[in-house]
């Protein structure tokens, strides 16, 4: 039978901070399928994210198909926006939710994990954290410091990721991270620069790949998801009429749910996807692939 294991393998995935979106779906596919998960969480967001574990409201997600609770491994704490700690303002190091986490700066996760692990620990690496502090305004009227700290937060953090953690990986390791269309087609209402983000995160996971493959022998792909109701989702303020909109128009007309998500990108991040990098990949129930929506008033409705 082919099954996609990922028995011995350890897993690092970035942006988990509750179990309502993509990296927690993913997290839990890749304990699904045998591997051990590390996690890294955003400073503002670890202590809630630690409570809620702890006070098992997060038991039932939590729940493996075996009937066990998923664990962690380690969680981490991580803003991707610095790529050393000497890089983040000295206020923002003393302030309620950094001054005791220790190193959240990329490179001090990577120390991190190597003090934990050893020197090449890592066989999955996965980018699963956006931020655009302007997405609610128009690109037109976004600034100029809104933008490049969407691209900061939102794509390079990808290029800096995979620069620390390369050398980290074994041969045959796998990167991907969660890109959204409005990277390649207009989509009003996603904005502060962060269609400008999801593109250069699609163009960079191209060039990485190259890159990364040739010197660490490691596959680099994107994911790009269709519209999902998670709390980042949620701060565009659109995404309940994205997610009805897409409901109606893609071929399976279906909401798309995270599970779909996470098996997707636990089966790039696998042996059996070892042919594959580079590429974005659409797990959106096959919007990408229509040219006209089907539920407008001047349009025939076709089986829908
Ligand atoms: N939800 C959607 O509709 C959708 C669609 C396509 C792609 N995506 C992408 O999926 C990925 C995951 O998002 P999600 O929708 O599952 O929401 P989410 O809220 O579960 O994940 C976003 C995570 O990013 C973290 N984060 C924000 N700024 C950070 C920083 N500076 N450093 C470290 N972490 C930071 C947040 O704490 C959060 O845990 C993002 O890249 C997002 O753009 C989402």
């Amino acid at each position: 039978m082919l099954t996609l294991d990922l028995t011995g393998k350890r897993a690092l995935v970035a942006g988990v901070a509750d179990d309502g979106g993509f990296g927690f779906a993913i997290a839990k596919a890749l304990i699904e399928a045998g591997a051990t998960v590390c996690v890294a969480t955003w400073p503002p967001a670890l202590n809630i994210f630690l409570n809620l574990l702890e006070r098992g409201k997060m038991d039932e997600s939590r729940k493996l198909k075996d009937g066990t609770l998923l664990n962690f491994e380690k969680i981490y704490p991580l803003d991707a926006v610095f790529d050393t700690l000497e890089d983040a303002p000295q206020e923002l190091r003393e302030s309620k939710r950094y001054k005791d986490v220790g190193d959240f700066s990329i490179a001090g996760l990577a120390a991190r994990v190597q003090a934990d692990f050893g020197a090449q620990p890592l066989d999955i690496l996965v980018h699963s954290l956006a931020n655009g502090p302007e997405v609610k305004k128009p690109l037109m009227e976004t600034s100029r410091a809104g933008y490049l700290a969407a691209v900061s937060a939102s794509a390079y953090s990808l290029v800096s990721m995979v620069r620390h953690f390369g050398p980290l990986m074994r041969r045959g390791g796998s990167v991907a991270s969660l890109t959204y269309m409005a990277s390649e087609r207009a989509i009003p209402g996603y904005g502060g620069g962060m269609s400008s983000a999801k593109a250069a995160l699609e163009s960079d996971t191209r060039v990485l790949a190259f890159e990364a493959g040739r010197k660490y022998g490691i596959r680099i792909n994107t994911v790009s998801a269709g519209p999902y109701a998670s709390r980042a989702a949620s701060a565009i303020g659109i995404i309940d009429n994205m997610v009805k909109y897409c409901q109606t128009n893609t071929p399976l007309p279906e909401v798309l749910e995270a599970v779909e998500v996470g098996h997707a990108t636990a089966f790039l991040c696998s042996p059996l996807a070892s042919g594959i990098t580079g590429a974005t990949v659409y797990v959106d129930k096959g919007y990408h692939s229509m040219g006209m929506a089907v539920d407008g008033a001047t349009v025939p409705t076709f089986g829908a």
